[in-house]
């Protein structure tokens, strides 16, 4: 129970006892740090329903508590504000309750609770995975893990965009320019070999545009005119038609970006229960415009076009059908979410993972499906984000503008071993496990750089500063991981037992309270969406473990009950911070 769910009925009945008053709201708050106290009763709003002055009051209804509730050790009153101190043997309670509890904060989800379904990457298939990516993929792993901590089902899924004109366009230029090139041939990465077409494509295309122009075009002509773009638009009326040539070649090309988007996840350590590919679903959404007409939510135009009038709902008129009977963007954003419900029947909710240039997109998808009635329709969350941009200069990607996401990985090791390397760590550490471990610290320096800022908030991606060990980085939060685990081998001692220490002192004890935050932090995290929640608990109750260590002795303590206790207390800061980490998707070495 918390101290809010223990001190709650005990201050009602103290004002029932002591004035004859029923109180409808409680408010509390954590004491402020300049008072002595644990948890603060706020008096004044009880002064509209009893008659007296705040000091009186708080003295009386501390002295009632004091004298009644167990937990309550004592208390002071400054100005509207009873400060009440907490007896240790509540902390020391509360704390031998967790200490083997390893799924502390976590809560497993009930048989029939609803599901969520969070939608995240969905990349497509012209081109390799990018530092866009990079930042939709970490909050979109992190959000459904925090989710699932919270105690619902989730099923990450996501829609692969894998049919246009973009994909016409490396296919071509492979035909063109690839003499048979193949991942195994090229050794590259399919991902990495098709974007090369792709740009391939748009060099070719460029040289086009300036010769139709030297030869009199104007650019707008010159543009539509190239006979490598009307090739490619041929090449996608054929796929449309079902050339089996066209397709052919798609399907062998789209498995070289699959295979290679796989690698990346898995280096990314992102995973998904599903996928969905828009070559399947673009067809689906047409149904239910027809549903949406016959219901009055759509209208039809002269031209046979369908549109959707949201301009009651301060939007405009979109559209959710051509007039030559082709979908958009919408019908099958639409159709998808439907077929996803109808795959997952438990699905009683979806978080969308897209950038922030969507949220215009997402808003319309949601008051559509709310529009034609479906009870999911109301538990539906744009999880928009800002741009990820590197300083320039920092790192040079091959096309010049787009970072990609392999090889910023890839470098975030590198900047991690050189910093290891100029500290002088880790020499007695084989090849294998210092790559391991540059790996598992530089991953962890971008995701915590990425994951502790509010999605909607534009980053500025700063390599070295994330890989700092002293500042607010992931890594910092790793070493002290790594640290506890050195004290816990060098304990080598059974500290399992619940110690029979029965007075802490104000560290031990800040220590326990932070702690006892964590299952709340979780459910705020799931309800706002929010790693940075996490994020920065984790770094709070680094630095408070930081504060306790320079404070107090630990494997030095001579009196064995403490020793234990503050082993124990070690310990469990440490299996917190790997539970923490977990959500964020980021590991913790047990050396470093
Ligand atoms: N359900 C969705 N619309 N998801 C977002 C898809 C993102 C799209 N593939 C893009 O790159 O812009």
């Amino acid at each position: 129970m918390s101290l809010q769910q223990i001190l709650t009925p005990s201050i009602h009945k103290a004002v029932q006892t002591l004035f004859d008053v029923s109180l409808d709201k409680i408010e509390f708050q954590a004491t402020r740090k300049e008072f002595e106290g644990d948890i603060t009763l706020v008096i004044f709003p009880l002064l509209k329903v009893i008659k007296s002055n705040p000091v009186e009051l708080g003295n009386k209804i501390g002295t009632y508590l004091v004298e009644n509730v167990a937990e309550v050790a004592r208390f002071n009153v400054v100005s509207g504000f009873l400060n009440i101190v907490i007896a240790d043997a509540y902390y020391l309670n509360f704390f031998n309750g967790i200490k083997d509890d390893t799924c502390y904060g976590f809560v497993t989800p009930s048989p029939d609770a609803k599901a969520v379904m969070v939608e995240y990457s969905s990349p497509n298939t012209n081109k390799p995975l990018h530092l866009g990516h990079v930042r939709n993929n970490l909050l979109g792993y992190s959000v459904a893990e925090i989710i699932k901590a919270s105690g619902k089902k989730v099923y990450k899924t996501q829609i692969i965009n894998d049919r246009g004109i973009h994909i016409c366009k490396s296919m071509l230029a492979w035909q063109k320019f690839g003499n048979g090139a193949t991942p195994e041939s090229t050794g590259l990465k399919g991902d990495k070999l098709v974007g090369n077409y792709y740009v391939a494509f748009d060099k070719a295309y460029k040289e086009e545009i300036n010769q139709l122009m030297a030869e009199g075009k104007t650019e707008e002509e010159a543009k539509k005119q190239a006979p490598i773009l009307l090739e490619a638009q041929e090449m996608l009326l054929k796929w449309e038609s079902g050339d089996k040539e066209v397709i052919a070649l798609w399907k062998v090309m789209n498995q070289w970006v699959y295979n290679g988007f796989a690698t990346t996840y898995k280096n990314m350590g992102v995973d998904f229960d599903s996928y969905y590919y828009e070559s399947n679903t673009y067809l689906l959404g047409k149904d239910v415009v027809q549903v949406g007409l016959d219901k009055g939510i759509f209208e039809r135009d002269p031209d046979g076009s369908v549109w959707i009038d949201l301009t009651d709902e301060g939007l405009d008129r979109k559209i959710v059908l051509r007039s030559d009977g082709t979908a958009v963007y919408m019908t099958q954003d639409i159709g998808t979410a439907i077929q996803r419900v109808k795959d997952m029947p438990d699905v009683g909710g979806m978080v969308y993972t897209v950038g922030n240039e969507q949220d215009y997109h997402f808003k319309v998808l949601f008051l559509i499906l709310k529009k034609l009635g479906f009870d999911w329709a109301s538990s539906l969350y744009h999880l928009s984000y800002g741009m990820v941009d590197l300083p320039s200069g920092k790192m040079k990607s091959r096309e010049g503008t787009v970072v990609d996401a392999d090889d910023l990985m890839h470098e975030m090791a590198a900047t991690a071993q050189k910093i290891a390397e100029d500290l002088g760590k880790l020499d007695e550490y084989s090849a294998e496990e210092k790559a391991a471990l540059y790996s598992t610290i530089g991953l962890g320096a971008l995701k915590y750089y990425i994951l502790k800022v509010d999605p909607k908030k534009r980053i500025l991606f700063n390599p070295e500063e994330s890989v700092d060990f002293a500042g607010n980085t992931g890594p910092f939060i790793q070493y002290t991981y790594a640290r506890i685990q050195s004290i816990i081998r060098k304990a080598a001692f059974d500290f399992s037992a619940p110690s029979a220490l029965n007075e802490l002192n104000e560290k031990e004890k800040e220590l326990i309270k932070q702690l006892e935050l964590f299952p709340e932090v979780i459910q705020n995290g799931a309800q706002y969406h929010s790693p940075a929640l996490i994020a920065n608990y984790t770094y709070e109750l680094v630095r408070e473990y930081n504060s306790f260590y320079q404070a107090v002795s630990i494997l030095g303590e001579e009196d064995q009950q403490k020793k234990i206790f503050r082993v124990q207390l070690s310990k469990k800061v440490a299996d917190t911070i790997a539970a923490a980490f977990s959500l964020l998707g980021i590991n913790v070495p047990e050396r470093m």
